[in-house]
């Protein structure tokens, strides 16, 4: 197992270990792990535990969908991961007048725990986030599950594998902040993973400007912190007559830590309150973000997706690609606008595994395409009949298509962060 070491030369003893990459020492003891976890939950139809769950959010929607579909098009929605399997995926039954999935005499009435499944080990979840203790990730992972026992990861990756390891039940990420926009490293390991998006909380993000006790903004000639926090508070250091060098590091409140470890008197940090107090600095200022309502948004991922309702708001969050290049992106959209389903997000990132698309025209010579995988967030839930005939939809137009999961959206009233 990947084993935990605690944080790095600070002196501080917050008695929470760090998972860092640089431990992975025996992988492939992980291998095997992982291996023997999908023989184990195999279902005996050849599909790995990690294709299931892949695929089976979609796919259960969409045969049921059709429920009295003909066999071959059955085989077709089995298609739409890119699975070929005749595997019976009538997982949600769809009460069609109510548009609510529906309980069968096999199937016990579903309650709050097989949405949320607790945890196989004990009562505590266990909630993996980049940082170390007084980040922003962690304050999100206690605002998705209050009580969790947030475990710090030196990086996003190690986060994700964190949970595929069952060394933690959740990893919360985050996605993107309403000044800096998206955070393409956590797109680009959503697909990379097999984990599926089961929440979402946007988090107020309040940033301050830390230094040891007794440094004055005088004395400085540098700020270091997280990338996204340094390009929120971009304005306000200027206003603030901070025209220093300005360093990203890992996180927030990593910054400081490694400020107060190394007694950097020249040296601040963009960082949250908690972490001051978590690391013995001074606020030289506060509410230093360029918008007081500044904004992340943060998903939560777990091994299984939860099963779609359809008595509170839903969101769903899908990733696809087209063989053909960009031109399928009206076609795709379109299925969303004619069922009225708001879009609340897309994002493109480079598709990876075909980046350059090369259209040869003899007298022109040779056009170089750039591919893109689109990922596109919508307000539906997949137990609702319209998300579905738009998916069948989108499926008709994508050579690629994954749901990476549909969750409950966030709506805590808008509390804008503490002193604005
Ligand atoms: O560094 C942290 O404290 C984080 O939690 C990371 C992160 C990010 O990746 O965007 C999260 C929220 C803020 O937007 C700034 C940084």
């Amino acid at each position: 197992m990947q084993s935990l070491t605690p944080p790095s030369s600070s002196s501080y003893n917050l008695n929470k270990p760090v998972i860092r990459t640089r431990n992975r020492q025996q992988p492939s003891r992980i291998l095997c792990m992982y291996r023997s976890d999908s023989v184990h939950f195999s279902n005996g139809i050849g599909l790995s535990r990690a294709d299931w769950q892949s695929s089976c959010a979609i796919l259960s929607s969409k045969v049921v969908s059709q429920e009295q579909s003909s066999d071959k098009s059955a085989d077709h929605v089995a298609a739409v991961n890119g699975h070929k399997t005749s595997i019976d995926l009538n997982l949600v039954p769809i009460d069609q007048a109510n548009n609510k999935p529906q309980p069968t005499p096999s199937q016990k009435p579903l309650t709050i725990t097989d949405l949320s499944p607790a945890p196989m080990h004990g009562s505590q979840l266990r909630v993996a986030y980049q940082g170390v203790p007084g980040a922003y990730s962690e304050a999100a992972a206690g605002k998705a599950y209050p009580n969790c026992e947030a475990i710090p990861c030196d990086q996003f990756e190690v986060a994700f594998q964190a949970v595929e390891l069952w060394i933690a039940d959740r990893a919360v990420l985050p996605v993107e902040n309403s000044l800096g926009g998206s955070i393409h490293r956590n797109y680009d390991l959503l697909l990379r993973h097999r984990l599926h998006i089961v929440g979402e909380v946007q988090l107020p993000v309040h940033h301050c400007l830390l230094a040891l006790p007794g440094v004055r903004k005088e004395y400085l000639s540098r700020v270091i912190s997280h990338p996204q926090a340094l390009a929120q508070c971009e304005l306000t250091l200027t206003k603030l007559g901070l025209n220093v060098a300005r360093e990203a590091v890992d996180d927030t409140a990593g910054a400081a830590e490694y400020i107060a470890a190394n007694n950097l008197r020249d040296t601040a940090a963009i960082a949250s309150a908690r972490a001051a107090e978590l690391y013995g600095m001074q606020i030289l200022a506060d509410g230093i973000q360029d918008d007081s309502s500044n904004v992340t948004r943060f998903v939560m991922l777990a091994r299984e997706p939860i099963i779609p309702r359809t008595d509170r708001p839903f969101k769903t969050s899908i990733v696809f690609a087209h063989d053909k290049g960009t031109s399928v992106l009206f076609k795709v959209l379109s299925a969303f606008a004619f069922r009225n389903i708001s879009l609340t997000k897309i994002e493109s990132r480079p598709h990876r595994n075909r980046p350059i698309r090369l259209v040869d025209d003899a007298n022109v010579g040779t056009a170089k395409h750039f591919e893109y995988m689109f990922y596109v967030d919508f307000e539906a839930s997949m137990a609702d009949v319209r998300a579905q005939n738009a998916l069948a939809e989108v499926q008709e137009f994508t050579s690629f298509l994954r749901v990476l999961g549909s969750y409950p959206m966030d709506m805590t009233p808008w509390c804008p962060s503490r002193g604005d």
